[in-house]
């Protein structure tokens, strides 16, 4: 039987499709990609892992930037190390995003022509060596708090990632951790150093989170199909309650003088976040947007060839073993 509602077509199969999706979102368990899913489902996801892979993608940039400059050489083999694992975030997110139907070339175009959201965190510039450990402390520190939750997302091969990205999230957030902890212990303008890289993070970090609730226009359809587990500002709130310990133990002071608890809301209170700045860099206006880009269209293209031998180096092994299989 087939209905229609407005110029969709909707046929018995997608209603028993429907009818099945929503079981098992009742039942808070996983939708696999051979599952029916609703069509904005699909593009909702399709949106938001690319937009996750992308980050890591770029999110190599910056700390990239370091790698020749490191101050010893275990420093060097450590950042080597946590940019390698960025790159490997990005391609199983990527992977994951294939299994919804888009292919990764698509992805890549979106990324290179600009037409594709990337992390705002990643458009800031890193001008000293604090800026490692404040990326792995603040950064990485809020993509754990972002991601675990994610671990539980209806989508079972996204949820499936986020498990592995999460624990080598952990790993970096300490690594960022110990590199302040050691500044933090060294001379006086080794601590003004770091100092001055929690100050220039804290507030971008923040931002990681997305806008406010009331602002944030995928938030509620996100969280009645258990993609999203919490609000962006709950998940803010949390990432500050993390902070605030540890910033202790480091010695340094985060840069809102209107931070404190507030018994009688179970909050913290803050100063407001600079939104103004937020939409900026989303637009394309930051500090690091064109950089970026460049960077990443200038590698794509570079890496041209390599694509190129793999693709034919692939056609040769295909066509040796339709030769084997025809003299067999
Ligand atoms: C929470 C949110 C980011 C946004 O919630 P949603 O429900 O999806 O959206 P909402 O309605 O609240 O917002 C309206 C619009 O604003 C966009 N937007 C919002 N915030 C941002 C932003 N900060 N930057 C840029 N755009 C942002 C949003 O996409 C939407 O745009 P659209 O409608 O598409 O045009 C969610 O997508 C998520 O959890 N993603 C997965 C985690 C993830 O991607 N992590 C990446 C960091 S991984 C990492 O760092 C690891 C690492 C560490 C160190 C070094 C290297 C790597």
């Amino acid at each position: 039987m087939t209905t229609t509602q407005g110029s969709t077509t909707i046929t018995a199969d997608d209603e028993a499709g429907q009818a099945a999706f929503d079981a098992v979102i009742a039942a808070d368990s996983r939708i696999e990609p051979r599952d029916w899913m609703p069509a904005a489902y699909r593009k909702t996801l399709i949106r938001q892992i690319s937009q996750h892979a992308h980050s890591e993608i770029i999110g190599m940039q910056p700390e990239g930037n370091w790698i020749t400059r490191a101050p010893s050489l275990k420093r060097k083999a450590i950042l080597m190390a946590k940019v390698q694992d960025e790159a490997g975030h990005g391609l199983y997110l990527y992977s994951a995003a294939q299994t919804l139907g888009i292919t990764r070339d698509e992805m890549t175009e979106q990324l290179i022509t600009g037409r594709a959201k990337y992390s705002s965190i990643f458009n800031y510039p890193t001008p000293t060596w604090a800026d490692m450990g404040a990326i792995g402390w603040l950064v990485d520190g809020a993509a754990i708090c972002n991601q675990v939750p994610l671990c539980r997302a209806s989508y079972g091969p996204y949820g499936r990632a986020m498990v592995r990205i999460c624990k080598e999230e952990s790993f970096h957030q300490r690594q960022g951790f110990e590199i302040l902890l050691s500044l933090m212990q060294g001379t006086d303008a080794q601590r003004e150093m770091a100092q001055d890289a929690v100050d220039r993070w804290y507030w971008p970090s923040l931002m990681m989170f997305g806008p406010p609730d009331d602002a944030s226009p995928n938030s509620a359809q996100s969280m009645a199909w258990n993609i999203k587990r919490f609000s962006n500002d709950d998940l803010r709130q949390r990432f500050v309650g993390m902070l605030v310990p540890q910033a202790e133990v480091l010695g340094v002071t985060l840069p809102d003088p209107n931070l404190r608890w507030n018994d009688e809301t179970g909050r913290w209170d803050m100063s407001e976040i600079d939104w103004d700045e937020f939409f900026e860099v989303l637009a394309g206006r930051g500090p690091m947007n064109a950089e970026r880009l460049r960077i990443r269209r200038d590698a794509h293209e570079d890496g041209a060839w390599v694509r190129e031998a793999a693709a034919a180096y692939a056609r040769k092994q295909a066509a040796r073993v339709e030769d084997t299989r025809e003299v067999a």
